[in-house]
């Protein structure tokens, strides 16, 4: 038994960024894993692999350079599941090598085993060869999330598959339906069928990604047409009947069943926190296994802290390590801020989306008057270099001040470029920062000088004044 400053479950984003806060702070720290290995989800079967497949992906199939050298462009004809988990294997390595040396530099204790609770401050961890107890002042649980599995889907493993399991295939399918259009069905469904996989992706919303700017959803779903996905929004899957051959019938609500090689679940995810022995501590998980938390992540018991994946909304790997920070820093008394208006998102379809600040539907329901102002990277010197021919940044600004209000992107880089108009915003900058601004040429970024040449070219004259105070 071993008495900690903290104890953290979890060695996820949110769990390891807690846990090298408060070493920083001169706490002493000890984090606990059930799995063989430290990362969680993110390094091992979320974030990295899936990152890792898509450019592996995008490489073997040539598609970036098939505008530029024809549609027949290829690196490797014949993909195999071998050569796509070659460059994932080598980052996962790398990732679960670095998060480890980043424990040992920092003093802190890795304890494998699973957590749960005894008392408020007690935690009891089984491990293999038997069980220990821990005391700590305080806790941050961290355990993430694992894939929603309905207990009326007959899951296989190999035909009958949830996101975790895709990894594990030993080949491609030669065709396969995802349930699910959210972040996850999404980018999966790109990468398949930019190896050439028949991809059918199936969800009972009406349009994939509602939170997305409806201009650049409906450039996604055109290009995931383009590269071999059917797509069926509104829909449901009614029945499934595995037959003899092998094959899987998929029977949906309304439009015709489909015969696939492979089914796979992509519903959301539930958090982890089942097995922890919560009510010794007196918290209660919501229906999808979620804890809620305040402003500075804490539960209801103030000592126990809870952050990542295991709070909900937005569940991503960049929010879930802040907020691991912001925990620890908290609970040691340091002061830390999250800016939660200017999340960024990341999605990693093909091609890639990114977001921060407000949409258009959003700006029009808040009664802001706004202008919109774009640039398509066909017409941008690097967009024409690098064969980009859907690629667009929109700019949303405040049609009297000018403030940069939201920048929405798809195309090559976008999740990279994003954080030009992040910081912009986080000054309330206004669109002429972007024209009185010298950009590298040719570069992708010239997409917000043109865009926001656009955009004050569709205003009325005389056009607004600038406001001494605006840019940063
Ligand atoms: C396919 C996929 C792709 C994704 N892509 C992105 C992306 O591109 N960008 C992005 O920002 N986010 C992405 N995400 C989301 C991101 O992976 C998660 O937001 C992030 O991993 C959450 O971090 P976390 O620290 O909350 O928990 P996790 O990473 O889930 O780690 C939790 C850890 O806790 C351990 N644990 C659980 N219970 C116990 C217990 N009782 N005792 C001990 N240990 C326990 C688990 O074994 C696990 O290692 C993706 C997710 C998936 C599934
Ligand atoms: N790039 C990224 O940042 C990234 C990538 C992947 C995952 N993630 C994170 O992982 C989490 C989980 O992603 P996800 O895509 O599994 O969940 P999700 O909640 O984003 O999407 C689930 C989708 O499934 C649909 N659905 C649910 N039940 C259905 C049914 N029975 N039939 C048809 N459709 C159904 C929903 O309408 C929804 O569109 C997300 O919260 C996301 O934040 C992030």
């Amino acid at each position: 038994m071993a008495n900690y400053d903290l104890l953290v479950i979890g060695t996820g984003p949110a769990g390891q960024k807690a846990a090298v806060q408060a070493a920083k702070l001169g706490k002493k720290v000890g984090i606990i894993e059930r799995n063989a290995v430290v990362g969680g989800v993110c390094i091992n079967t979320g974030t990295i692999p899936s990152k890792s497949l898509r450019e592996a992906a995008l490489y073997l199939s040539g598609f970036r350079q098939r505008n530029l050298y024809g549609a027949e462009y290829r690196v490797k004809d014949r993909i195999t599941i071998e050569d796509l988990s070659f460059q994932a294997t080598h980052v996962i390595t790398n990732g679960i090598q670095t998060v480890q040396d980043q424990m040992r530099r920092n003093a802190v204790d890795v304890i494998y085993g699973t957590a749960s609770f005894v008392d408020p401050h007690r935690l009891l961890v089984q491990q293999p060869s038997g069980t220990v107890e821990h005391t700590a002042h305080v806790i941050v649980i961290a355990v993430g999330t694992k894939p929603a599995r309905p207990s009326s889907i007959p899951f296989d493993g190999e035909s009958i598959i949830d996101t975790d399991e895709l990894l594990t295939l030993k080949r491609l399918p030669s065709s396969i339906v995802i349930v699910g259009g959210g972040v996850i069905g999404t980018e999966y469904a790109s990468i398949l069928a930019m190896l050439g996989v028949p991809v059918t992706l199936i969800d009972k919303r009406p349009r994939l990604l509602e939170f997305v700017d409806i201009e650049i959803i409906e450039t996604l779903q055109r290009q995931m047409k383009e590269i071999g996905v059917t797509l069926y929004h509104g829909e449901e899957v009614v029945g499934i009947q595995k037959e003899p051959d092998g094959q899987i019938t998929v029977t949906l609500q309304q439009a015709k069943p489909i015969v696939t090689n492979t089914l796979m679940y992509a519903i959301g995810r539930t958090g982890a926190s089942q097995g922890l022995n919560l009510e010794q501590v007196g918290l209660t998980p919501d229906s999808r296994g979620r804890l809620t938390v305040n402003e500075h992540f804490q539960t209801a018991v103030p000592h126990i802290y809870a952050a990542g994946d295991i709070i909900g909304f937005p569940a991503l790997a960049s929010t879930s390590m802040q907020q691991g920070r912001h925990a620890a820093c908290h609970a040691f008394g340091h002061q830390d801020r999250t800016d939660t208006a200017l999340l960024p998102y990341g999605i990693y379809s093909i091609p890639e989306i990114s977001m921060v600040g407000r949409s258009g539907e959003e700006l029009t329901q808040a009664g802001i008057p706004f202008g919109a102002g774009i640039a398509r990277y066909r017409e941008i010197a690097r967009g024409q270099i690098i064969g980009d021919e859907t690629g667009m940044l929109k700019l949303l600004f405040h049609r009297q001040t000018k403030e940069l209000l939201g920048v929405h992107i798809i195309g090559e880089g976008a999740t990279e470029l994003i954080h030009v108009g992040q910081a912009v915003m986080a000054y309330h900058g206004t669109i002429d920062y972007f024209i009185d601004t010298v950009f590298n040429y040719p570069t992708l970024a010239e997409c917000y000088k043109v865009a926001a040449l656009d955009g004050i070219n569709r205003l009325p004259r005389p056009w607004p004044a600038t406001p001494k105070t605006s840019a940063p």
